[in-house]
């Protein structure tokens, strides 16, 4: 055995006990995120570390991507995460104009670790920004291969979806409820538990004890869309504190449009309202984006031609609960 297997061998061994660290009952949260941050601090600082798979899950590399990049920034890397916010002050096109370009330019925040003042998704109490963490290749490939082949193999199972008032003209897609992928559901519930603490800290949030993970596979097809609404506002939903979506699809793309839009959010009175500032996000694929709950949202209408299934937008959506 040369040095370099031997390193090698060392460096999976300390890879995995780092990932039954992250995934173990027995320590806290507390201690769970402090494993979290140190591992983000080494791929943030150390070449060997670099590119490196554990079980088909790549560390995060840190991005700086600035709209103007400063000196520390660095080459775009396989798991690219950002923080996405509309800038301040820019002029607005507003939700009666729901399908023009956003004209806020954005502001994209590196993911320094660890973080000492994190960037707040709350402009004061009462509004809330228009953020997301946005990060890009998160699944390995044959993991996005598999969301994929559940999709396509189960099309027959989805079932149209609904809002908690059943509101009618509100939301067009279908929906796989999670009983029916279990593996899926708990590989990703997985993920999202061991990157919480940092999610939240992203962006701003209190930090919460998680509770139930809910989550759906998503099929938005051609005409398929939802309008503007917050994933917290009944009194069933109210637990939810933290939405992502997961966005796959085949290759070539064969939609367009179906664009998240995220509004800022006024939640002070009894109504939460959004107001006439917004970005956009490209459901890229193998993108998940991560948002508050309480913020405004909605998908713009989806163009896909062929009207097949397997040229659709698809989705693994839902909410972290806290407990
Ligand atoms: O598909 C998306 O981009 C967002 C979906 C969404 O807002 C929801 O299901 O509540
Ligand atoms: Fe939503």
């Amino acid at each position: 055995m040369t040095q370099s297997d031997e390193m090698q061998g060392l460096l999976d061994r300390a890879v995995s006990t780092l990932n039954e660290a992250l995934d173990s009952p027995e320590l806290s949260l507390r201690d769970r995120t402090l494993v979290a941050l140190r591992v983000l601090e080494l791929a943030h600082g150390t070449d060997p570390i670099e590119g490196l798979n554990t079980n088909g899950w790549e560390l995060p590399q840190l991005t700086q991507r600035l709209t103007n990049p400063g000196p520390e920034s660095r080459s775009a890397s396989p798991l690219d995460a950002r923080l996405r916010s509309a800038s301040k002050g820019q002029p607005a096109t507003g939700p009666d104009r729901p399908h023009s370009d956003s004209t806020a330019t954005t502001q994209h925040q590196s993911l320094a670790y660890p973080v000492a003042t994190a960037p707040s998704a709350a402009r004061n109490d009462q509004i809330l920004e228009p953020t997301v963490l946005e990060i890009d290749n998160f699944l390995s490939h044959e993991e996005h291969q598999f969301a994929l082949s559940t999709a396509l193999n189960k099309a027959d199972q989805f079932v149209g979806s609904k809002t908690t008032t059943n509101a009618s003209d509100y939301r067009r897609s279908s929906i796989l409820y999670a009983t029916l992928y279990p593996d899926l559901y708990e590989l990703l519930r997985q993920r999202l538990i061991g990157l919480l603490p940092t999610v939240v800290q992203q962006l701003g949030m209190p930090s919460f004890e998680p509770g139930q993970v809910e989550m759906q596979l998503t099929a938005h097809n051609d005409g398929c869309f939802y309008k503007i609404h917050n994933d917290s506002g009944s009194p069933e939903t109210a637990t939810r504190a933290l939405t992502y979506v997961y966005y796959f699809y085949q290759e070539p793309k064969r939609f367009s449009g179906g664009e998240l839009r995220m509004y800022e959010t006024d939640i002070s009175g009894p109504m939460v309202t959004a107001s006439d500032r917004f970005e956009t996000i490209e459901p890229l694929n193998n993108r998940i984006v991560f948002f508050d709950s309480r913020c405004k949202h909605e998908v713009l209408p989806v163009v896909c031609p062929s009207r097949q299934f397997d040229h659709g937008r698809f989705t693994l959506n839902g909410w972290i609960r806290r407990s």
